[in-house]
């Protein structure tokens, strides 16, 4: 890892005009900058095709902050370092224009030639972009180079590899940057803090004390206007390969020997090659999915999945995926970890609930009252509130000796938006320090392409009549809790693990 902690360099974003440069990347550097962290010594190359004038262009860059950040301090000093190319990614006589623009911007801002290109453009320019950028020359500079490239990494495995050959013919794979946001959320990378920073939890983080690993996504948003891209997705692509499969593996991974990029992903490499493989056959007793129905969410009446914009009124296409996992290693054999990620449910929450065993005897069972004690648990919450609850039994105040539920809990400010923008702004410091440890590795994309492979081509393959099986504003579809009561597990509700009850 190179650290520089004010890094210098030329941002290349492609897709500068798009929804995710304007809420996500320009607050984000304008963040960094007005903490210090991006000195005067750089500068943003926008492209996209739309014509804009570099007035214009610096406007819609204020114009996100202040709508994004509600911020407007240093607006036009810090807007002063972008500029833009009105440029088609398919055009390969731009780039010859985009690179000497890349090499003037270097020298008035004495960038010492490092250059981070951002793909922020649908997933088919990738592959496009990435040939350019070496054949044009773009690549050929004096200080470092480096691909930051959005999410979908493929649409699996094989498409994933055959896009990662062709990106790794001009970048090596320590300079790509794959990003998956929920690795730069602050709780998403407290996972290892609190499991390898604490006597208490790593002793136990193991078969012999832990009963179930539980972790669930639940948006209350819909498909919006994404429904061209979400039909080919679905749930299990968009959230399962990537988000729900990393924090998987964060928490299953063996400690790393040291905290630096190799070790840490060599552990999660190793905790993704530990899931147990399904054959096509047995999908049906690991997974469940489900697809919205019309419902009611804060009060509001929102559509059915099929009467979405550019979703077919006969859509097979999952909202909802429930599914155990299983790790087939020394420390995990005979514990299922159980994920779950939906859209349009009850509540906006991601949390990890760490179910421990029981004791092996009650002392305190009382047979006229028949109380069972509550398991004991360990409640990591990632979003909308950060912090981390554990679940005790202790004495009810008076004379008897019953006992009751207790919490302790530690709680970070909370935030609640989509993909928060903390989140893309230390992905971005990171990347422009060269510090790729929450960014996935090519073992780790194609490992869960693989896993997720098998229940796609399932799932593709039969028409789910039960769908729609949810309604909007629920919990999701029967079949998922029907998933843990096999197991003799039911999911611990993310509505009354809240922080705030605590
Ligand atoms: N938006 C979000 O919150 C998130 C987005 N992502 C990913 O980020 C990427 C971008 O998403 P998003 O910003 O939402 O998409 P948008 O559709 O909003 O933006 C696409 C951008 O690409 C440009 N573009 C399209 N075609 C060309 C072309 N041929 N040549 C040059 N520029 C082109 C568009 O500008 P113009 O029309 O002017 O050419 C625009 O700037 C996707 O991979 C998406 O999956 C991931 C997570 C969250
Ligand atoms: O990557 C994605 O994530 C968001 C959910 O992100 P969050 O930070 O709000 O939990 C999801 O809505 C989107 O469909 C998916 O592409």
């Amino acid at each position: 890892m190179t650290e520089n902690n004010t890094p210098t360099a030329l941002i290349m974003i492609f897709g500068a005009t798009g929804d995710l440069a304007h809420r996500k990347l320009f607050p984000s550097l304008y963040r960094l900058y007005k903490k210090g962290r991006l000195t005067d010594r750089f500068a943003v190359l926008g492209v996209a095709r739309r014509s804009l004038t570099l007035n214009e262009f610096q406007d819609s860059v204020k114009k996100s902050i202040v709508e994004f950040t509600g911020e407007q301090d240093g607006l036009d000093e810090f807007a002063s370092h972008f500029y833009y190319q009105s440029h088609d990614v398919t055009d390969s006589s731009s780039y010859i224009q985009l690179r000497e623009l890349a090499n003037k911007l270097d020298e008035q801002y004495g960038l010492e030639g490092n250059r981070l290109f951002y793909l922020a453009m649908a997933p088919e320019f990738f592959g496009t972009i990435g040939d350019h950028l070496k054949s044009d020359g773009l690549t050929d500079t004096a200080g470092y180079k480096r691909l930051v490239i959005e999410k979908p990494f493929g649409h699996d495995f094989e498409s994933a590899q055959e896009l990662n050959n062709r990106l790794r013919q001009a970048f090596a794979e320590e300079e790509i940057y794959r990003i998956d946001h929920y690795l730069g959320k602050a709780m998403v990378q407290n996972i290892q803090v609190i499991r390898f920073a604490n006597a208490l939890f790593e002793p136990l983080w193991n078969n012999r004390y832990i009963s179930n690993i539980q972790v669930t996504s639940s948006e209350t948003l819909g498909v919006e206007e994404r429904g061209r891209y979400y039909e080919k997705s679905g749930a299990l692509r968009d959230m399962v390969q990537n988000h729900m499969l990393q924090m998987v593996a964060l928490l299953a991974m063996e400690p790393p020997i040291k905290l630096n990029t190799e070790e840490i992903r060599s552990e999660k490499v190793r905790a993704l090659r530990s899931l147990r493989p399904m054959s096509l056959e047995e999908v049906d007793q690991y997974f469940v999915r489900g697809q919205y129905d019309a419902g009611t969410i804060k009060g509001e009446g929102v559509p059915a999945y099929r009467t979405e914009p550019m979703v077919d009124p006969e859509s097979n296409t999952e909202t909802y995926v429930a599914g155990k996992l299983v790790i087939d290693n020394f420390r995990w054999a005979g514990v299922p970890f159980y994920i779950r990620t939906g859209k349009r449910l009850g509540s906006k929450s991601t949390k990890i609930v760490v179910q421990f065993k029981d004791i092996p005897m009650n002392l305190y069972y009382n047979k006229d009252t028949d109380e069972k004690l509550t398991p004991n648990l360990l409640v990591i919450h990632i979003q909308p509130e950060e912090g981390v609850t554990l679940h005790l039994n202790a004495k009810k105040s008076g004379s008897g000796m019953e006992t009751t539920p207790v919490q302790l809990s530690t709680a970070n400010q909370s935030i609640d938006r989509m993909n928060t923008p903390e989140a893309y702004e230390k992905l971005l410091y990171d990347s422009m320090r060269g510090d790729a440890t929450n960014f996935t590795h090519w073992d780790e994309v194609a490992l869960s392409w693989k896993f997720v492979d098998t229940i796609s081509e399932v799932w593709e393959n039969t028409k789910e009549t039960t769908f729609p099986n949810y309604a909007a504003g629920t919990d999701g579809p029967q079949v998922a809790d029907q998933l843990l009561e096999k197991d003799g597990f039911e999911w611990w509700p993310v509505e009354n693990l809240e922080i705030d009850n605590c």
